[in-house]
């Protein structure tokens, strides 16, 4: 199957029913899951069917409109208070991206203005969601783009591509855009241990559009940047804080203090989706922590020896002054401060 960005689409709405692409299957089974309801969609976030923080609140924003469908057909009178268990399901999916609780928060509000069946009008606010969440990608990539220097490498992690969001991507946005404009020549991706985002996702997407992407283990960076290759690091985000503090996949901070000390810059690139003015610093973030067997095994075979324990937190905290870009569709926020956040966010909650 070869799709190219700007069709690749990791979340649809076709044929009445949620579509997604199942990640956990890529990059050699290309196979769809239809969802017909909210238990399943929220079941779909937790178990990484869908993943990547944009996608994900988008994938809860149709999720709403499953979970209105049934409180609806229950009870065309009183859906309003039988959606409660399924708005909760998808709340409880995954705790450390915002976007899944901003996407929720920006469907529930609409409900008081409903009258009659609230199908339309939600499936309609989702659909915006993911329009603007492409529209803010391609933004981001152009803006992202005009910090690089012309013809350099650039090194991300994770995946924030078209998979990771509405469509095109956030950090492989600004990839996207600074290839096609000579900005980039190559494309170094780690493999993100223990899940393989890059490996598995982040390669398959460079490969479909044609970019050169060389792989690597975590450990390589710093030797890969001791070479002089990287001229930036550029990577997403799952929650931004008010003082420009970054969760974001487990290594990214590592990534940080490493590009700091070999003198690389260092780009996060997220929608105003993605920030949470209303914690302070990273600190308040909540961390995710999935099953130790994520890292016990691969592919269905136990790597570790047997009676070994692991500890697998999914996201770390970068601090602020590590990062000398933000790229939101708001603007940049350059050497990010709680000043400058407020500046470019408050101003426009
Ligand atoms: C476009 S942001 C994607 C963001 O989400 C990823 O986490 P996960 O794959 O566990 O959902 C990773 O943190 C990416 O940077």
């Amino acid at each position: 199957m070869t799709q190219h960005h700007d069709t690749l689409r990791a979340v649809t709405w076709q044929d009445n029913k949620l579509q997604l692409i199942d990640q956990r299957k890529l990059p050699h089974h290309h196979e769809i899951l239809s969802l017909e309801t909210a238990q399943a969609t929220a079941q779909a976030i937790h178990d990484m069917v869908v993943r990547g923080a944009p996608a994900i609140g988008i994938t809860a924003a149709y999720g709403v409109v499953l979970a209105a469908r049934e409180a609806y057909r229950q009870s065309p009178t009183d859906w309003m208070a039988l959606i409660g268990k399924d708005i909760e399901a998808l709340a409880n999916s995954r705790p450390t991206a915002v976007n899944l609780f901003w996407a929720l928060r920006q469907m529930q509000a609409l409900f008081p203005q409903i009258n009659g069946d609230p199908e339309p009008v939600l499936l309609a606010a989702a659909q915006q969601i993911q329009q603007a969440d492409i529209a803010a990608n391609y933004f981001m990539g152009e803006l992202g783009a005009s910090y690089l220097p012309q013809g350099k490498s650039v090194l991300t992690h994770c995946n924030t591509g078209s998979l990771a969001t509405g469509g095109y991507g956030t950090a492989l946005g600004v990839i996207r855009n600074g290839y096609a404009t000579g900005k980039i020549k190559h494309v170094y991706a780690d493999e993100t241990r223990p899940w393989l985002q890059g490996a598995r996702l982040t390669a398959w997407e460079l490969v479909q559009d044609q970019i050169p992407v060389t792989l690597l283990v975590e450990g390589a960076a710093a030797a890969l940047m001791r070479q002089g290759q990287v001229a930036w690091v550029i990577v997403g985000a799952d929650r931004i804080t008010a003082n420009g503090d970054v969760a974001n996949k487990i290594g990214t901070y590592s990534l940080a203090v490493l590009a700091r000390y070999h003198g690389i810059k260092f780009m996060v690139v997220a929608p105003s989706s993605t920030v949470d003015m209303q914690l302070a610093t990273g600190q308040q973030i909540v961390i995710e922590e999935r099953l130790k067997e994520e890292v016990l095994r691969l592919n269905g075979q136990t790597i570790a020896a047997t009676g070994a324990l692991a500890w697998n937190p999914v996201f770390d905290v970068t601090p602020a002054e590590l990062i000398d870009v933000i790229i939101t569709e708001k603007g940049a926020i350059e050497n990010p401060t709680t000043e400058k956040m407020q500046a470019v966010f408050n101003a426009s909650l």
